[in-house]
């Protein structure tokens, strides 16, 4: 029997697969179809699959490739790279360590609790890149999009584009309808064929809430609208700090609301730390072939207490807020 855990970053919800327990390597194909099965409905479904495995690596004690629901690879994924690193530190038993992901090794260190019962992990989001050729763009005569007025998007927003390494548009808004409508709209528009980005594009639309106070919503690629997007937050802190002009690294602590919870980041000069909770809601017990032939009603779920004790932290957010 094998197990999977299904885990969340500020509610954004992942199954853990640890390749390790297999007594074979699944192809691509399978790793693909498998995330769109699991994805879709099983416990609620989620927005996508965090395979584990070895790392080659010297310097890396597991390795995590990121696939969307619907079967897309992403370089990273922020939230996602938190409850994997709590996965490996239970795992090896090591609170700092580095994780191999598709283009970088990156850091993670264990943090203290955010509230009773509430584990947290701090995260390394690197590299970053404005450039163009990093970051394909196309039709929009400009190598760059630092606070521009893009006319094709929307007549009265600006935009920044900024690879962590995943690819995300950012907008600082401030009505409810570009939250909702206009973020839906663009963000659709922008993952489907496209003249500007053919790759597709995570989308996030932010709220300035008061001094180092955001609210951040996010359009994912390969998902939609999503609770949470930790590389989003991250880009948009960033995009944030150029916004204000401050220009001095490191920057203050951020604090980032997003409809699933809150997260906090640090801009450094080359890279962005996110902090944020690493909740394991629940234990799946299965067999492979079960695994790999979708008979899910057949494995044995098995929940943890932690979902509770995060809504109680939420709920004393908000209560703090009123
Ligand atoms: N939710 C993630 C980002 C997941 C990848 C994204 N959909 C993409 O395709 O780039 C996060 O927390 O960073």
């Amino acid at each position: 029997m094998i197990t999977l855990q299904k885990v969340h970053g500020s509610s954004n919800q992942f199954f853990i697969l640890d390749l390790d327990q297999l007594s074979f390597t699944p192809s691509d194909e399978q790793i693909v179809a498998l995330t769109q099965q699991l994805t879709a409905s099983f416990l609620a479904g989620a927005d996508g699959l965090l395979v584990v495995s070895k790392s080659d690596a010297t310097d890396c004690l597991g390795k995590m490739r990121v696939i969307n629901a619907d079967g897309s690879e992403a370089s990273m994924c922020g939230n996602g790279l938190r409850t994997v690193a709590r996965y490996l530190s239970e795992k090896h038993q090591q609170s700092e360590f580095k994780v191999e992901t598709l283009n970088a090794h990156l850091t993670v260190k264990k943090q203290a609790d955010l509230a009773q019962n509430v584990p947290a992990f701090g995260v390394e989001i690197s590299p970053i890149h404005f450039d163009n050729e990093y970051f394909p763009f196309n039709n929009l005569n400009t190598k760059k999009l630092i606070n521009s007025p893009i006319e094709a998007f929307s007549d009265h927003l600006n935009f920044y584009a900024i690879a962590v390494p995943n690819p995300h548009l950012i907008s600082f808004v401030e009505k409810d309808d570009d939250l909702n409508e206009t973020l839906e709209t663009l963000g659709t528009k922008l993952n489907q064929p496209n003249d500007y980005f053919p790759d597709g594009v995570n989308v996030n639309f932010a709220k300035i809430l008061g001094q180092n106070e955001l609210f951040v919503r996010t359009f994912e690629r390969g998902v939609g609208f999503t609770n949470a997007c930790g590389t989003g937050m991250s880009a948009t802190s960033l995009a944030y700090t150029l916004h204000q002009n401050r220009g001095t690294f490191p920057s203050d602590e951020i604090t980032v609301y997003n409809p699933g919870g809150v997260v906090k980041t640090i801009v450094h000069e080359n890279w962005i730390e996110l902090i944020g909770n690493a909740t394991h809601t629940h234990t799946i017990t299965i067999s492979e072939s079960q695994l790999f032939n979708y008979q899910f009603d057949e494995a044995t779920v098995d929940q943890t207490n932690e979902q509770q004790s995060y809504e109680h932290f939420i709920a004393n957010l908000k209560k703090q807020a009123d």
